[in-house]
């Protein structure tokens, strides 16, 4: 049975020195588990803030999220161990090499094969021979792709990517993007991108602009090509 994320009726303000700052009112969205959605919108629009809220790493200032997993509901505080984040500055350890940053989510839940599928998912995102390499003496392309290998390697329902093409030239992003949409289908992941880039956000099949506290046809089911 196919897992969703839902926010309902999300308001997010926070209070500055001097005044107020809202960003979203009564916001809904759902996103499904296999399905894929961009966030554009303004600078400073509270992008990174939603994925946050979805991700349940924030509490909205009121309405709920939901997690609805094998037909059971959850709050989102469940969803920390079924979700991948990937960042624009990739957040690899620098002491590691490329196969133990692959490697270290499954050994932190303990798991025995760790190594093995690490080298799957290196071999997966093209970089089997770069495996002893730190991230120091990897290109930008090919630390994100660690990133994305890293995020995937213990399959989980959903992938956060706040800018995963931010710090690239044109055609590494477009093989990021390449590789990102793929291991998601294959693994079966939602995937949800937070992005300036028009090309990487019309790859996605929803694309919603976020502005002045609203989403575009948030829950309408407008398949983009
Ligand atoms: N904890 C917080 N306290 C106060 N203000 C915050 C907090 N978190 C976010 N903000 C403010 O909310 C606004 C939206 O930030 P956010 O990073 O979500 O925007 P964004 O749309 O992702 O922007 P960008 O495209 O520039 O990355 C910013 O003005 C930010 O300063």
């Amino acid at each position: 049975m196919s897992c969703y994320i839902e926010l309902q009726n999300i308001s997010q303000s926070f209070q500055a020195t001097q005044s107020k700052v809202t960003l979203f009112n009564n916001l809904n969205l759902r996103v499904e588990q296999g399905k894929s959605y961009a966030i554009t919108g303004p600078s400073g629009a509270g992008k990174s803030s939603l994925l946050m809220l979805m991700s349940g790493l924030e509490q909205p200032t009121s309405g709920q999220g939901i997690y609805s997993k094998n037909g059971q509901s959850h709050s989102l505080a469940y969803l920390k161990t079924d979700i991948g984040f990937i960042f624009q500055q990739f957040h690899l350890l620098p002491e590691l090499t490329a196969l133990n940053n692959v490697a270290l989510p499954l050994k932190l839940r303990g798991d025995k094969r760790a190594m093995n599928k690490a080298k799957i998912w290196l071999e997966k995102v093209g970089l089997q021979h770069r495996e002893n390499h730190k991230p120091s003496e990897l290109s930008g392309g090919e630390q994100q792709r660690v990133a994305i290998a890293r995020a995937l390697v213990f399959e989980p329902n959903f992938i956060f990517a706040d800018e995963p093409t931010g710090n690239l030239d044109k055609d590494s992003a477009a093989s990021i993007a390449d590789i990102l949409f793929d291991c998601c289908r294959e693994n079966n992941a939602g995937l949800v991108i937070v992005t300036h880039s028009d090309a990487l956000a019309n790859r996605a099949q929803q694309v919603f602009s976020l502005a002045d506290g609203q989403l575009n046809n948030p829950l309408a089911n407008v398949e983009v090509a």
